[in-house]
């Protein structure tokens, strides 16, 4: 049975007295600096002055310093830049600002991981890893919930490592959801298998597959979009909230019986010998060496299929629905 920490287990006071820099303002960063700032925690926030998020972070009264200097003035350094950003900040601005008993902490223990960073002995380095994008991270938070997460210690210097893993959980809100004890090792291999085989990779190809189905039968796009695209956000909330069998008691009978007699021969056992092999280039480090060599290329393959995705007619389609919905854009 996991090890899972729940709010009222879960202690700030780790925290207290502490700097915390949270380097980067994206997705996370920007989600764990406010969070943070809004759990009474002192947070500076460390960017690139000629970058986008310095302006974003100001106007949410942030005073963003430079990430040498932020690094500098604080004992808690959370990594919140992309994974292939960081080896190369770290080395530059963040290990030579580290003093004995900081933590080092990271929400994705790829670089870790893979040995592509290697924190001196005499730091902290642990993990807080939301099991939710960034803007959600925020979104339940201000609802006065919080997302699940994995929290881990690659490296307990002080003694502490735990106690302040998991304040820093707390900050976030994580805890309100529930956090459950992992490592560094578990949670890179089962988030990059689960974002590239379900989440993200899977998820998008089984949808826009959906959609291109039904417009190659002549049926109309927009018919297509709220079919096989925008109805299922609400089937996917009726599984988080209710779980399969909550969710097929609220679909009609005609929808339980056909999607448990079709479903399987749709995703069929193909899908899970492919799951296998993409499984593997995680395990073995095909994928991670891959994905280094792409960025040290500029992202050529990244970019490439970022554009295909974007020109895709369901994304066509799909803004101008949006926007008859209120939806932002
Ligand atoms: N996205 C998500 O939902 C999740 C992410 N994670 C992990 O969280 C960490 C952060 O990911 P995420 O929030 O997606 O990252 P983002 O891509 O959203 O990070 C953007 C931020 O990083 C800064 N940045 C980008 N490149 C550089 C650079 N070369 N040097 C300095 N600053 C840079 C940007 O600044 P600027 O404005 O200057 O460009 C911006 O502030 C990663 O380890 C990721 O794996 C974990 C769970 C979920
Ligand atoms: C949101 C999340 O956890 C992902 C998909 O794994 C990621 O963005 O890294």
């Amino acid at each position: 049975m996991a090890q899972i920490w729940k709010d009222d287990e879960v202690s700030l006071e780790p925290l207290k007295g502490r700097k915390v820099a949270v380097i980067g303002y994206g997705s996370q960063g920007r989600a764990w600096a406010l969070n943070m700032r809004d759990s009474g925690i002192d947070v500076v926030v460390g960017l690139r002055p000629e970058g986008k998020s310095w302006k974003l972070a100001e106007q949410d009264g942030f005073k963003p310093k430079p990430i040498p200097e932020a690094a500098k003035e604080a004992d808690v350094i959370i990594m919140l830049i992309p994974d292939m950003a960081q080896p190369e900040i770290y080395e530059k601005y963040i290990e030579p600002n580290l003093k004995e008993g900081d933590a080092l902490v990271f929400a994705h223990g790829f670089n870790i991981h893979f040995g592509l960073i290697k924190p001196p002995k005499y730091v902290d380095v642990v993990m807080v890893a939301p099991k939710s994008p960034g803007p959600k991270v925020r979104e339940a938070y201000e609802q006065g919930r919080g997302v699940p997460a994995l929290v881990a210690v690659h490296q307990d210097a002080t003694g502490k490592a735990w106690d302040l893993v998991l304040a820093i959980a707390k900050a976030i809100g994580c805890t309100r959801a529930g956090v459950i004890k992992t490592t560094f090792k578990e949670e890179t291999e089962t988030d990059l298998i689960g974002e590239q085989t379900v989440l993200v990779g899977g998820l998008m190809e089984l949808l826009l597959k959906g959609f291109e189905n039904l417009v190659e039968l002549g049926y109309q796009p927009e018919v297509a979009y709220f079919e096989a695209i925008n109805e299922a956000k609400l089937i996917m909330d009726l599984i988080w909230q209710y779980g399969f069998y909550g969710m097929l008691k609220r679909v009609s009978d005609t929808a339980k019986y056909g999607g448990l007699t079709v479903g399987p021969k749709v995703i069929d056992e193909h899908v899970k010998e492919n799951m296998k092999k993409a499984s593997e280039r995680v395990l073995n480090g095909e994928f991670a060496k891959e994905w280094v060599e792409e960025y040290k290329k500029g992202m050529p393959t990244l970019n490439e299929l970022m554009e295909k995705v974007k020109n895709h007619p369901a994304e066509k389609v799909g803004k101008e629905l949006r926007k008859m919905m209120g939806l932002e854009e």
